[in-house]
């Protein structure tokens, strides 16, 4: 029988960018593309970790700006797909438009789980530039299967070429990964996708879970280098689906020795499941929050762990970046007026 294919995904370029602070060089980012175009990916995202046009006061400035990092990248890949990730109203039509010119061929559009419409226009306008479009759900565990059905079908009806659903939080359990990819697999006509978070330490399991569901394009990212724990660890994931008889086209071994020479010499920390990363997995907070949490922990002297446990209560979804400093704000206001009374 012949063996299913996998489409691998490496966003170590965009989602790893949370976890460097957005400080990619374009060297860095020619050597990780050319090493991620050898070993088989299907699409190499690249752009700030909140999309292109994210680089910003809220979310973070860009070291390099990210076009400069998308034309380094584009003249070392030959296979593989060049993408970006836009979150419309962070990033434009103006920014896709650019993109496109230094040599973007996927877009995928990014908005939070109950929001597809505002993403309409940018996959229409990708459509006619001749660009693969992608609706990508973000913080899928706060939709019911129900209305993540109703927003995929959104973004099937204005086009978009495959549905792709994120784990942001890295709160979902294997099982509610198989309810939600079963029920789209029954309701769309277009290939499904899934982004993994590694807050529970469930990104492999869940990407598995996805794929036995249906899904055939998966996100992974070099030693797992991304938002909160991180991401799928691609190498891994490569590995455990050739173990379970996929074809994903990925050399391995060559897998191995990207994420080993070329992507661990430039983290910043190891991508482990610490207590902060933890509690946003189990809280349901968006990953992308924890480097924010930390330094407004550091800054209002508190514990990250209660600042996170008070964005999650608030159901806080991404783009909040701004509301971080003021819970901070209002936890330290609290722990004063404590002390005082
Ligand atoms: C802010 C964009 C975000 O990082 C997209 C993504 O990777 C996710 O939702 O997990
Ligand atoms: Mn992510």
């Amino acid at each position: 029988m012949e063996k299913q294919k996998i489409n691998i995904v490496d966003t170590t370029l965009r989602d790893g960018s949370h976890a460097v602070s957005h400080s990619f060089t374009t060297k860095e980012a020619e050597d990780i593309a050319e090493g991620l175009d050898k070993i088989g990916v299907s699409i190499i995202e690249i752009s700030h970790g909140d999309g292109i046009g994210g680089s910003s006061i809220n979310y973070g400035f860009s070291k390099v700006p990210e076009m400069e990092l998308i034309k380094g990248a584009r003249k070392k890949i030959n296979n593989a797909k060049l993408g970006v990730l836009l979150l419309p109203g962070v990033g434009t039509i103006e920014d896709l438009e650019e993109a496109r010119r230094n040599g973007a061929e996927v877009v995928r559009v990014a908005t939070h789980v109950s929001e597809a419409d505002i993403g309409i226009q940018h996959i229409k306008y990708a459509k006619k530039m001749g660009m693969k479009a992608v609706g990508f759900l973000m913080m899928c565990h706060m939709g019911s299967s129900e209305l993540i059905v109703e927003q995929a079908k959104i973004f099937e009806d204005s086009g978009a070429d495959y549905i792709n659903v994120a784990d942001s939080a890295g709160h979902m359990v294997p099982d509610d990964v198989r309810e939600r990819i079963s029920l789209l697999k029954k309701s769309i006509n277009i290939p499904i996708g899934f982004h993994a978070h590694n807050n529970l330490g469930l990104a492999i399991a869940n990407s598995i879970a996805a794929v036995e569901e249906g899904a055939t394009y998966i996100d992974g990212t070099c030693r797992g280098l991304g938002a909160g724990a991180g991401n799928a660890q691609l190498e891994v994931l490569a590995a455990v689906l050739n173990r379970l008889g996929y074809d994903t086209g990925i050399d391995i071994y060559g897998a191995m020795d990207v994420a080993e020479d070329i992507v661990e010499p430039i983290m910043q920390r190891p991508q482990v499941i610490n207590t902060a990363s933890l509690m946003l997995g189990y809280a349901g907070v968006y990953s992308s929050f924890l480097l924010h949490t930390y330094r407004a922990a550091e800054k209002f002297k508190l514990n990250p762990r209660d600042i996170l446990v008070e964005l999650g209560r608030r159901k806080m979804v991404g783009g909040q970046e701004d509301m971080i400093v003021d819970v901070a704000f209002s936890l330290a206001q609290k722990k004063k007026e404590t002390a005082h009374s």
